[in-house]
């Protein structure tokens, strides 16, 4: 199964840093996101219960990374994907995290990465 549902662009406001002004302030970061997923089931069936719900997701992550007390965007990513392939049934992800301006405006800098099985089949 190659099929992906995906989130892109998706704001979420955490603290989050290595410096200690860092830790006092809030600051957006910006997830995008693909997870395998069996699209031909939901669209057989046309009902949310077979899909995989990119909006209860988005909620989930937007929850998740509000509450964050690490410091590196590695350390928050690793625990995103671990989270949504435990509670989402997920197999394959790919996630990255952009902190924009954390090195100069205009300039992007985060993580990607890859985490499960991603069948072919
Ligand atoms: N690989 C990483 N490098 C850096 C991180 C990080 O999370 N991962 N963080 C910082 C600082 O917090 C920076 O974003 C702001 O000065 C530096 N390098």
């Amino acid at each position: 199964m190659t099929d992906i549902v995906f989130i892109r662009g998706l704001r979420l406001d955490t603290r989050i840093g290595i410096h200690d002004w860092e830790k006092q302030t809030t600051r957006p970061l910006i997830l995008d996101l693909e997870m395998a997923s069996d699209v031909a089931r939901a669209a057989a069936s046309d009902r949310i219960a077979d899909a995989l719900d990119y909006e209860a997701v988005a909620r989930r992550l937007t929850e998740v990374v509000r509450h964050n007390r690490h410091e590196l965007v590695e350390t928050l990513a690793e625990q995103c994907a671990a989270l949504l392939m435990r509670e989402f049934g997920i197999p394959w992800l790919r996630l990255s995290l952009n902190k924009p301006g954390a090195v100069g405006e205009g300039v992007d800098v985060g993580v990607v990465i890859e985490r499960g099985v991603r069948s072919s089949t």
